[in-house]
């Protein structure tokens, strides 16, 4: 199988529930495909999602019937061409258009090879004139083309955030997202590790106090002895900031609510000095599992995974801090989970807001006098964030909020989007 053939079998095989990284994952583990043809694949699965309400378009306006009435696997088909001839410079165009053509073939017969080759054939950087045909469109509209997001989220983002930020947003969402990584203090640090060779394209993190220990790469294949080794986890900075917002103290408990696969928890292990306790929940035991492996590997012994529903779970002692990493729509991750902006609709985001109020509700019954709950999430809607943490404070008048952040993707370099809240429960 090429790895087009096996990007089309991830566009198709994609259901509403899976992550397109996992399948895709799953499907190289048997393809038998080289290290260039990996990431081919890779790439085009990521930007044909990404892309596909403009792609849509394209194909719409130079598809001769009814474009929507079209077999998906000609759909997918089409939108990987149309992809590539677009946004991937680096791959010819003879190849987009013939590799598109043995597909339909393989795939729809003959005569719709013809027609993708027919298609394909008429689109070209200079024949696809975006500015220019969606020139007279009323601002969202236009702006869901030329960067290929719901018309309601960019409508959303442009009342909240203005023109100018929200397309930051979106073109920082379009562009491959960076790696970022911790280094573990328990095992090294900075002035020891960043001098490997190995790390020589290394980018560390300033600014921000406490940021110190994370950086950005590029080579993943380099930075995997070091991941194995445990001196290091990939954890984007900003996620890392909410750790060091909470400030869980060498010695104390903490109950990290939503933990797998186990980033936060890590981290707030590592900053306790692998020192007091991590009890580190989630709802299934697969990924329960991966929360244990991952502090294995980083040499944590201080956490203590448990398997069960946020809303019912008791920790049974007494807790000094509390994490609520909650479940949300992650519109400030749009990068990096490329079918994400497909999925994420209004309603879902009602349904997000209740678990979450019911999870803080839930936390704020579990927490002892004078202790610390830090809530986070990686969305950047109002509802999910600021309007979420009033709310709270409203229904819970024995908390203050000490701190609070909101961050743009897009507004620090390599940065995830995201809020944190840093509440304290008053003494009694
Ligand atoms: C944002 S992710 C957590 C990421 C994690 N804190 C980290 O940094 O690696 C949210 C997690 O909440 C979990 N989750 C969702 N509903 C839950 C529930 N009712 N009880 C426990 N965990 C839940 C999901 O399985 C998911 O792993």
């Amino acid at each position: 199988m090429t790895a087009r053939e096996l990007a089309l079998r991830v566009l198709l095989e994609l259901d509403g529930m899976r992550k397109s990284e996992e399948l895709l994952n799953r499907m190289l583990e048997t393809s038998g495909l080289g290290k260039s043809d990996r990431a081919l694949a890779k790439e085009l699965v990521a930007g044909t999602l990404k892309y596909r309400l403009q792609c849509d378009y394209v194909i719409a306006r130079f598809y001769r019937h009814d474009y929507a009435k079209a077999a998906e696997v000609l759909k997918n088909i089409l939108r990987l061409g149309v992809y590539q001839l677009m946004h991937l410079d680096r791959v010819p165009r003879s190849a987009a258009v013939n590799e598109s053509v043995k597909l339909a073939r393989k795939y729809k017969g003959d005569h719709l090879a013809k027609l993708v080759n027919g298609l394909l054939r008429n689109i070209s950087k200079e024949s696809i004139i975006l500015d220019g045909w969606t020139a007279d469109l009323p601002e969202a509209k236009r702006l869901s083309i030329i960067y290929s997001y719901p018309e309601w989220l960019i409508a959303r983002w442009i009342t909240r955030y203005g023109i100018d930020a929200a397309s930051t947003m979106l073109a920082h969402g379009n562009l491959p997202p960076a790696t970022g990584y911790r280094i573990n203090r328990l095992k090294t640090d900075p002035e020891n590790l960043l001098v490997k060779p190995e790390l020589s394209d290394a980018k560390r993190v300033t600014g921000a106090e406490g940021l110190g220990h994370f950086f950005f790469s590029k080579s993943f294949d380099r930075m995997e002895p070091l991941l194995k080794e445990g001196l290091v986890s990939v954890q984007n900075p900003a996620q890392g900031l909410t750790c060091l917002m909470a400030a869980p103290e060498p010695g104390s408990t903490v109950y990290d609510m939503c933990a797998a696969p186990g980033g936060k928890s890590t981290f707030m292990a590592e900053l306790m000095e692998n020192r007091g306790c991590v009890i580190a929940l989630d709802r299934t035991a697969a990924k329960v599992a991966r929360i244990a492996s991952n502090a294995e590997a980083l040499g944590i012994t201080i956490i203590e995974p448990r398997e069960g529903d946020a809303l019912t779970f008791d920790p049974g002692c007494a807790v000094d801090t509390i994490l609520l990493d909650a479940p949300c729509t992650g519109t400030g991750v749009l990068g990096r989970r490329a079918e994400l902006r497909w999925r994420t609709t209004a309603e879902k985001l009602r349904e997000l807001v209740e678990l979450q109020a019911a999870m803080l509700d839930r936390a704020a019954s579990l927490l002892s006098p004078g202790g610390v709950l830090l809530y986070a999430t990686c969305s950047v809607e109002p509802e999910e964030n600021e309007h979420q943490v009033e709310a709270f404070l409203q229904r819970h008048p024995d908390f203050v909020m000490e701190s609070s952040r909101l961050t743009l993707p897009g507004s620090s370099e390599g940065f995830d989007g995201g809020f944190a809240a840093r509440f304290r429960r008053k003494e009694a």
